[in-house]
């Protein structure tokens, strides 16, 4: 299967000059990005995270063919972005949080009629993507309001539909819930997972919300300092960097840590010595074992698993020292 976003060892590189002495300034080489490799199936639909200044921006850039790489290999729907970007941006769409793709002035329909000009959408096409947005996203109501006019919510809205009226094969997103409310940022997520699951648009997602990666992407690739330190599913991350899962037991008797029938480390919860904690990590039985072996000595009132959110287990892979590469 041919990939629609096929990237091999891509780097970019930036010279910045910095102040040494009163009147020096020397020239620095800052790895933005260096030796990324990734393929995209169309139709997917991924998230690309990292702390701040990781490299995402700069990738996303390079893909969009804003910047010119270094060097490495580059291939968006088949293009090479840079010198084949007219081509290229009729088959992207691209929402950036904190930027807008409308005409500030103009009410929000007329924006959208704009964009069929330019992207030369046969009407019937336009108007069929338009009548999705408008139903999904609910613009009917703000529709002829100006742009400069919308909440931020209504204009993300009008920003995604903006994105996708001439039908890209790729849609990027940079931070498309940043700043909105929990209605809004639920309306978004809503409408691009409908997007994702009608399997013809291929989604990257960039996002310091953990919550949009958990709701649209079964796949997720983290990048540090230029390099891609995880690519797989979030079930693959919370099994390599989790070993956070707790076990709740709730036992019709105190429980005797003496007498547990298990390894794993137990705890009271809230000093209730029949309300108990048991971490499960690596070298330990594993939850289903644990409850099995719990349940076969008697006495198990109630049970439930805790997973580890996937904020804390972010935090722990960022917070590693040193990664042992991709996988
Ligand atoms: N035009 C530029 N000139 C010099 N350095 C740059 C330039 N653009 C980015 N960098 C540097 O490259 C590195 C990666 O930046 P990038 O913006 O890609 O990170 P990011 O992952 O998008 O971060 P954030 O989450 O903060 O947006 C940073 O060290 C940044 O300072």
């Amino acid at each position: 299967m041919t990939a629609i976003i096929d990237v091999a060892d891509l780097t970019k590189t930036f010279t910045i000059r910095v102040k040494t002495g009163r009147f020096r300034k020397t020239r620095k080489t800052v790895t933005a990005v260096d030796g990324v490799s990734m393929r995209l199936e169309a139709g997917e639909a991924v998230g690309y995270i990292g702390p701040n200044g990781a490299g995402k921006s700069t990738t996303l850039k390079m893909l969009t063919g804003i910047l010119n790489p270094t060097s490495g290999h580059l291939r968006v729907c088949g293009l090479e972005p840079v010198p084949q970007r007219i081509r290229l941006t009729k088959r992207l769409g691209v929402v950036f949080g904190q930027r807008s793709a409308l005409w500030w002035d103009l009410p929000l329909a007329d924006s959208f009629d704009l964009l069929r000009h330019i992207f030369d959408v046969p009407q019937a096409d336009h108007a069929a993507r338009l009548a999705m947005c408008r139903r999904l996203l609910e613009l009917d109501e703000f529709l002829q309001t100006p742009v400069r006019q919308l909440s931020l919510g209504q204009r993300m809205r009008g920003e995604l539909t903006a994105a996708l009226l001439h039908g890209p094969k790729v849609l990027f997103l940079d931070e498309p819930t940043i700043g909105l409310d929990v209605m809004s940022k639920q309306a978004v997520r809503q409408f691009l997972s409908d997007i994702g699951k009608a399997g013809d648009t291929t989604l990257i997602l960039t996002t310091h919300d953990l919550a949009d990666i958990e709701r649209l992407c079964p796949r997720l690739i983290v990048i540090d300092h230029g390099t891609v330190v995880h690519d797989g599913t979030i079930g693959a991350l919370h099994e390599r960097y989790g070993a956070g899962r707790e076990v709740i037991v709730d036992f019709d008797s105190d429980w005797d840590p003496a007498a547990s029938p298990v390894p794993n480390r137990g705890d009271f919860i809230d000093d209730n010595p029949r309300r108990v904690r048991f971490r499960v990590g690596e070298g330990d039985l594993s939850a289903g074992e644990l409850v099995a072996r719990i349940a076969s000595a008697g006495g198990l009132r109630d049970v439930s698993i805790v997973e580890p959110d996937i904020e804390s287990v972010v935090a722990k892979l960022y917070r590693a020292p040193s990664f042992d590469g991709a996988g």
